[in-house]
């Protein structure tokens, strides 16, 4: 898939910025949305070259102007077109007026539409500018194409799919493929609209890149360009502190796997050496399973300030198969200095009183990364978790904020946010990461970008990329020692691309 210009996703309410901004420039407006048109008729040809009827569905807004714009093209070229409007035509303002009026043919009203054996519905009834929940009216006619199991091209986003958090509005077209211009929107990359849109293809109509640039906020697809200018470079003379030492913690005799799986995938993500800090009673369980991971005895929380006195340890994993409860807060407010991955059991720990661990790593840069799954994020951010008009880009960021944290919200569609205004939305994870075991893998390849030096941010969205990758290279049958032993070979992959 092509996106133009970058990673840069902008927001409905940046794409309509970035509209303006356009127009100011002196670009006219029209030439846009024929453009637009153009390319949605275009693609309306290479995907159904079997169509009988492209049945064009317009609203009452510049989407409908795009699919009056199409439905002239493709009758221009001659297909078997109809048209069927919500609203009046008539009534139509500014170039979707001069669209409808460029299409010059037949409308039909919305509610007459019966989806025929051999359509393909072009739906252009709301792209940037749905604001509120569909009609009923509306409804069953998405229900009645997804009754006749006819194809659908969505123009810039299936219909109700709302394109800055990808929540349906009521109803929503199911896509076979999905043609938006210029840059795709958050909506396309979050559940559930990106499993609403099909295939996404990005058409370039004409506005420049540096005005999507500047219309452009902080949210992003997560991938390189993000943070491969932080990547260490491994060269031959590279002395092995230099790459770091990730200290990971174990928990206890019955539930090492865990803390193991996050430090050889943290060593095979390039830290330079990787300690597991182990209860006495798991020495002999780890001692049994491990060879370039080192082992020391931590217990108690005088062992462990000792040990960071005296040891050269650059970044800390803590919470896989740890253990909930005072023995993990302690650790972790005896961390508060230094980079720090917190997952798992270690995020669980917190749920009665979260705001102890936010204060404690309010000062200097940001070196916390918090790796929630759903459950956790509820458990550390009940009010923001509960509240429905936030976007998962939105709740990830109001987390980060409140705990000057970088969050790694996870899921089949992860953010990761930063304090400072940042969002990634990751789309490399095949759905086979949904394996036990998956996450202690990523907190050990986010602890060993922070060993190498990446701030947080950089650490946690590298981390997730990684992750993806790997799990592509280990395959729909991996288990999460696989994973971890994918590390490396994906880390060798983007190390040659830079
Ligand atoms: N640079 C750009 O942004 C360009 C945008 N274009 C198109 O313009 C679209 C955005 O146009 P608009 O801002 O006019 O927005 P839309 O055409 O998506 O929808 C706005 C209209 O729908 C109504 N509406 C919203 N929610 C509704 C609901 N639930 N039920 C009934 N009516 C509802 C609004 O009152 C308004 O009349 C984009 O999605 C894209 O297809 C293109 O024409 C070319 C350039
Ligand atoms: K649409």
């Amino acid at each position: 898939m092509a996106y133009l210009p970058s990673n840069i996703l902008l927001t409905p309410e940046e794409m309509a910025r970035a509209d303006r901004m356009s127009a100011e420039s002196g670009i006219p407006s029209f030439g846009l949305m024929r453009r637009a048109g153009y390319a949605v008729a275009a693609t309306a040809l290479s995907h159904f070259p079997a169509a009988v009827r492209f049945a064009v569905l317009c609203g009452p807004g510049n989407n409908g102007g795009d699919g009056y714009v199409a439905a002239r093209q493709l009758a221009d070229g001659g297909a078997e077109i109809s048209v069927h409007a919500l609203g009046d035509p008539d009534d139509l303002k500014g170039d979707a007026a001069l669209a409808f009026q460029l299409w010059g043919g037949s409308v039909a009203p919305l509610r007459e539409f019966q989806p025929q054996p051999g359509d393909v519905v072009i739906d252009a009834l709301f792209g940037a500018g749905l604001s509120r929940k569909v009609s009923d009216e509306i409804a069953g006619v998405i229900s009645s194409v997804e009754r006749a199991g006819v194809p659908v091209l969505a123009v810039d986003l299936p219909s109700g799919v709302d394109g800055r958090s990808g929540k349906p509005l009521g109803a929503a077209f199911k896509a076979h493929c999905t043609i938006t211009f210029m840059t795709r929107k958050p909506g396309h990359l979050l559940l559930p609209g990106k499993s609403l849109c099909g295939d996404i293809e990005v058409a370039d109509i004409g506005i420049p890149r540096r005005i999507i640039e500047a219309a452009g906020g902080s949210i992003s697809e997560n991938g390189p360009p993000i943070w491969s200018a932080h990547l260490p470079f491994v060269g031959a003379d590279s002395h092995k502190y230099r790459r770091g030492h990730l200290a990971v913690f174990s928990g206890e005799t019955s539930k090492t796997g865990a803390a193991r799986l996050s430090a050889i995938a943290g060593l095979k993500t390039g830290a330079g050496l990787v300690t597991l800090a182990s209860p006495e009673d798991a020495m002999a369980a780890n001692a049994a399973q491990l060879t370039a991971v080192m082992l020391k005895k931590v217990d108690t929380n005088a062992e462990l300030s000792d040990w960071l006195e005296n040891a050269k340890l650059s970044a800390f994993v803590l919470g896989p198969g740890f253990g909930v409860g005072s023995r993990a807060r302690d650790f972790v407010l005896a961390l508060k200095d230094s980079p720090l991955v917190l997952d798992a059991d270690g995020i669980t720990s917190f749920r009665d009183d979260p705001a102890i661990l936010f204060d404690a790593f309010e000062d200097g840069e940001t070196h916390l990364v918090l790796t929630p799954h759903d459950g956790e994020f509820g458990r550390l951010f009940p009010d923001i978790a509960a509240d429905e008009t936030l976007s998962k880009p939105d709740k990830a960021l109001k987390a980060a904020r409140r705990a000057h944290a970088a969050i790694v919200y996870k899921g089949a569609d992860t953010v990761i946010a930063s304090p400072d205004g940042r969002v990634a939305i990751n789309t490399n994870g095949p759905p086979w990461l949904a394996t036990a075991g998956s996450g202690d893998v990523l907190a050990g390849m986010i602890g060993a970008f922070l060993a190498q030096g990446l701030p947080a941010f950089e650490a946690a969205a590298a981390g997730v990329y990684l992750h993806g990758e790997a799990a592509g290279l280990a395959g729909p049958y991996m288990t999460a020692e696989d994973l971890a032993g994918q590390a490396g070979h994906a880390m060798a992959d983007l190390v040659a691309r830079f």
